[in-house]
C-alpha cells in the first residue's frame, strides 16, 4: 500500500459538485485512489509528501476526442487555408494515403509522441479514434495500435467514403467485415455525419450496426454546416456529440432534453478559420459541455487542452470556471465515466499541479506552460 499526501494547494478544482472548489487544501491519495480532501492544516500523514507550496490543483484534463493514429501532416493544407481557401471533409483522403502506406512501428512511434505531448499538459485520460485506414486491415491495425495507450478506444471506419468506394458499398463494408474485425478492439462507435462524409441514413446504419457489435456511440455532428447529427445522436442515445458548431434551436433543445454532451472542440475552429461554436447558448439551456483538441493532422494538429480551455474562454462565451469543469468532468461525461475527470474520495488520483494560484490562468496567460507537474493514479507522470 503506497500513499501521498499533497498538502499547501492554494486552490483546489475537484470539479465535485458537491464542493467544487477548496481553498488552502490537502488530498491524500492510497493505491492510485483519491481516499481524502480537506483542509490543508488537517491532512493526515502518509508515505509520502508532496508541498504544493500554494500552487493550484486540477483534475487531469480528460480528452474524449482524438485522432491519434495517422502518419504524415498536412501543413500545405493549413498554409493554403489560412491564404484563403476552405476546408473540406475531402482533406482527409490524403491522410489516409499516408496512414495505409506506413508501418505499424511507425504509427506507434508518432501515436506514442503525441500521447506524451498530451500528459506533458495535463491530459491523463484520452479517446483514441481510428478513421484514417478505411479498409478492413488498416482499421483494424489502427485501433490495436491505439489499444496499446488507451482504454477509450473508437471505431471510426465511417470518417469519410475512400476514394477506391461508392458510399452505398463501403457502408456496407463498414456495417459488416469491417465492424467484425474493429469491435474486439473498440469501446466506441462513431460516424462523421455530414457533406462530404455521411448522410443522416448511412450514418443510422452505423451506430445501429455499431451497437448491436456491443459499441457505445458517439457522432461527428453539425461540424461544417447545419444537419441531422446532433438530432440522430440523441435520437440513438449518443453519449456525445462532437463539434456542434452550426445548431438551431431543435438541436439545442434535443441535446438538454436527452442528455447527450455536447463535445466542443474550438481547436478545428481556430485551424480552419471558421465561427466558433455557441457554448453559451449550450451552458444557458442546460446541456451539459465537454472541451476536447480533436487533434488530428487536418483540422486540429493541438494536443493542448490548456489551449483549448483559453480558446474556449476567449472565443465561446465561457468562463474559466465553466471551461475547465468542461474539459475535466465534461471529457469524463462525454467518456461515460464516473472514476475521472473529478477529484472526489474514491476517484482515480490523476491530477495536475498548476505554475499558478488558480486555474483561471489556465486563460488568463494563454500560451504559457503552466503544467508543472501530472500525477496518473498516485504516479508522477511529468
Ligand atoms: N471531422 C472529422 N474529422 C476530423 C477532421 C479530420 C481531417 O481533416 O483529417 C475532425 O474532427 O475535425
Ligand atoms: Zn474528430
Amino acid at each position: 500500500m503506497t500513499s501521498v499526501v499533497y498538502t499547501g494547494i492554494g486552490s483546489l478544482y475537484t470539479a465535485d459538485p458537491e464542493r467544487e472548489e477548496i481553498e488552502d487544501a490537502a488530498l491524500v491519495a492510497e493505491n492510485g485512489v483519491v481516499r481524502w480532501i480537506g483542509r490543508s492544516a488537517d491532512a493526515p500523514a502518509a508515505d509520502e509528501q508532496v508541498d504544493v507550496e500554494g500552487r493550484a490543483v486540477i483534475p487531469g484534463f480528460v480528452d474524449s476526442h482524438a485522432h491519434l493514429v495517422f502518419a504524415g501532416d498536412r501543413t500545405e493544407e493549413f498554409a493554403a487555408r489560412m491564404a484563403g481557401r476552405p476546408y473540406t471533409a475531402g482533406g482527409i483522403r490524403s491522410t489516409v494515403e499516408a496512414t495505409r502506406r506506413a508501418t505499424i512501428p511507425e504509427l506507434v512511434s508518432t501515436t506514442a509522441l503525441l500521447v506524451s505531448e498530451m500528459a506533458m499538459q495535463g491530459t491523463t485520460t484520452f479517446e483514441i479514434k481510428s478513421g484514417y485506414g478505411l479498409t478492413v486491415d488498416d482499421e483494424r491495425r489502427s485501433l490495436e495500435i491505439a489499444c496499446q495507450f488507451t482504454e477509450e478506444t473508437t471505431f471510426l471506419g465511417a470518417h469519410v467514403v475512400p476514394p477506391e468506394a461508392c458510399a452505398d458499398d463501403y457502408v456496407r463494408l463498414v456495417t459488416g467485415p469491417m465492424l467484425e474485425a474493429c469491435a474486439p478492439y473498440a469501446k466506441w462507435v462513431d460516424v462523421f455525419c455530414e457533406r462530404g462524409a455521411f448522410g443522416e441514413e448511412h450514418s443510422r446504419e452505423v451506430l445501429a450496426a455499431g451497437r448491436k457489435a456491443g459499441l457505445q456511440l458517439r457522432v461527428h455532428a453539425n461540424q461544417l454546416g447545419p444537419g441531422p447529427g446532433v438530432r440522430l445522436a440523441c435520437e440513438m442515445g449518443a453519449a456525445s456529440a462532437d463539434h456542434c458548431t452550426h445548431l438551431d434551436d431543435a438541436d439545442v433543445d434535443a441535446l438538454a432534453a436527452s442528455g447527450v454532451v455536447a463535445t466542443l472542440l474550438p481547436g478545428a475552429e481556430f485551424s480552419t478559420r471558421s465561427p466558433y461554436p455557441d457554448a453559451r447558448r449550450l451552458l444557458d439551456a442546460g446541456v451539459t459541455v465537454a472541451l476536447a483538441t480533436d487533434c488530428n493532422p487536418g483540422t486540429s494538429f493541438t494536443t493542448s487542452m490548456p489551449f483549448c480551455v483559453a480558446l474556449a474562454v476567449r472565443e465561446m462565451g465561457m468562463t474559466p470556471l465553466e471551461a475547465v469543469r468542461a474539459a475535466t468532468r465534461g471529457g469524463a461525461r462525454a467518456l461515460r465515466r464516473t472514476d475521472v475527470g473529478t477529484l472526489c474520495v474514491g476517484a482515480r488520483a490523476d491530477l495536475v499541479i498548476l505554475e499558478a494560484p488558480s486555474y483561471v490562468h489556465l486563460a488568463y496567460r494563454p500560451g504559457v506552460p503552466l503544467v508543472a507537474q501530472v500525477w496518473r493514479m498516485g504516479r508522477r507522470l511529468v
